[in-house]
């Protein structure tokens, strides 16, 4: 089966399950790309014998073989296409036997959409969507527990002042959702609001795009060029995953914060800067004092007045009135009627912990969207994995499993690279994954400098 799109980019979708086949190719067709569908093995290798795709996905258990022989046979071609593998939930084994023969990346069922979009842009090298111009909308925060509303008096009265504001809360739980909220509400709405993820930024350029440079500052700055600073001016700056931001920096940042100036790097004068700050973390911050990675003075600077996002698991109904209120939200985005929620999705949607808080809500809802028969939401179409139910006792609440992986890969990659002395060919040798691989896998997790 081929479907066309519109930008010439062609993937091919290799799952003998209908379904999941099915979902992939909206999803891709969503971003652009055209896409063919091979239900096997046998099927795939005719496909790339016959057409020059720019990037492979591929389930890994077929009837006619294993996904590993699509990968296997890309290298052994020399295809020079990028391929990605899907492993079932849990199967780490497959995952690494995959990448050491050659995959770049592999995903885990069921399937994350917004981990499957960011890995198709990468290996596409697809441009980010242009930012919304003017003013950004002022989109609210769904929920009216008690839990929720606290926050949002709490938003009221932190939009009308300019101290620094501290959002703590579990990844997906709106950290950045409130914080623009607090700057759209406060006097600064008409003015910039930048949000920087912090831990996304390579050290040795974290300088430069904080405060900008000058002209010949360095072999490439071959003209002056603003930091996030400038481009907040007068608006907010917004800091995620701040407890990220090397020691160096930190001091720097102090500095910035306390004498309200910046030097751009390679000028010899400073300017003064007019941000609000607002920084989040979904780590613990006041645990990264104590451990000396974070600078105490700078952590009092920042947290001046905290808020806390609730999770989603203790927001009692709003699981529902937040879920019905995004499958309208999504819904009419794709010309679809609203769908139903069948009492056992109520009943799973009530049951399920929700590590990944209202993102992880946002995902399940699109994929069972694309997944049902258009009437009616099932628990079925759901798909929340009775294994993540039990997460809140095993520590998984505070860890999910995305997180978790990454932190392992981040460790295995740091320590290959201390051990090659920055080789990235030998690191890459020495993880057993190709070379493209851990250049991805590092741009992914903000390694890009490491070396
Ligand atoms: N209360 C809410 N109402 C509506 N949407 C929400 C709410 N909370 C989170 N979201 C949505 O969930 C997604 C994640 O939210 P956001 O990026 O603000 O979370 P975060 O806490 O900053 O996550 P991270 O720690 O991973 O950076 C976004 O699409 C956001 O719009």
């Amino acid at each position: 089966m081929a479907r066309k799109a519109r930008n010439g980019r062609r993937v091919l979708v290799v799952d003998d399950e209908v379904d999941l086949a099915e979902l992939l190719e909206l999803t891709l067709i969503k971003m652009g790309l055209d896409v063919d569908t091979a239900h096997g093995v046998a099927e795939a290798r005719a496909a790339l014998a016959r057409t020059r795709y720019d990037l492979v996905l591929t389930d890994m258990r077929m009837p006619d073989g294993e996904g590993l022989e699509i990968v296997e046979y890309i290298e052994r071609e020399r295809l020079d296409i990028p391929v990605a593998v899907i492993t079932a939930y849990g199967s780490m084994q497959n995952a690494v036997a995959a990448l050491k023969a050659g995959a770049f990346d592999y995903l885990a069922k069921p399937l994350a959409l917004d981990q499957l979009r960011t890995l198709v842009k990468s290996a596409l090298n697809l441009e980010e969507a242009p930012a919304e111009a003017g003013p950004l909308p002022d989109r609210p925060l769904l929920g009216d527990s008690p839990a929720i509303r606290q926050v949002l008096e709490l938003v009221e009265k932190l939009a009308r002042s300019q101290a620094p504001v501290y959002i703590t809360g579990e990844s997906g739980s709106g950290k950045e959702r409130a914080a623009r909220l607090i700057h759209a509400r406060g006097s600064r709405a008409d003015k910039p609001f930048v949000a920087v993820n912090c831990g996304a930024i390579p050290e040795n350029l974290m300088e430069s795009e904080f405060f900008g440079y000058r002209k010949g500052a360095f072999t490439g700055a071959d003209q002056d060029r603003e930091g996030f600073f400038q481009a907040a001016a007068g608006g907010t700056l917004f800091l995620d995953e701040v407890a990220d931001l090397p020691l160096v920096m930190q001091v720097k940042l102090l500095r910035a914060i306390q004498e309200r100036k910046v030097r751009k790097v390679g000028s010899t004068v400073e300017e003064p800067v007019d941000v609000r700050l607002i920084s989040a973390t979904h780590q613990n911050l006041a645990r990264c004092v104590e451990d000396g990675r974070f600078r105490q003075d700078l952590y009092y600077r920042l947290n001046v007045i905290e808020l806390k996002m609730p999770p989603l698991r203790e927001m009692g109904e709003d699981v529902v009135l937040i879920a019905r209120q995004l499958l309208g939200r999504l819904a009419v985005q794709n010309g679809q009627t609203v769908p139903a929620l069948a009492d056992d999705a109520l009943a799973a949607l009530r049951s399920y912990a929700f590590p990944g808080n209202v993102r992880e809500l946002e995902n399940t809802l699109e994929r069972a969207l694309a997944l049902s028969d258009g009437s009616a939401i099932t628990a079925f179409d759901l798909q929340l994995s009775p294994q993540r139910l039990d997460d809140e006792t095993g520590g998984g609440a505070d860890c999910p499993l995305q997180d978790h992986l990454d932190r392992v890969e981040r460790a295995a990659i740091l320590d290959a690279l201390e051990k090659t002395g920055g080789n990235r060919t030998q690191a890459a040798k020495l993880l057993g994954v190709t070379f493209r691989s851990l250049r991805y896998r590092m741009d992914r997790l903000g390694l890009a400098g490491k070396d």
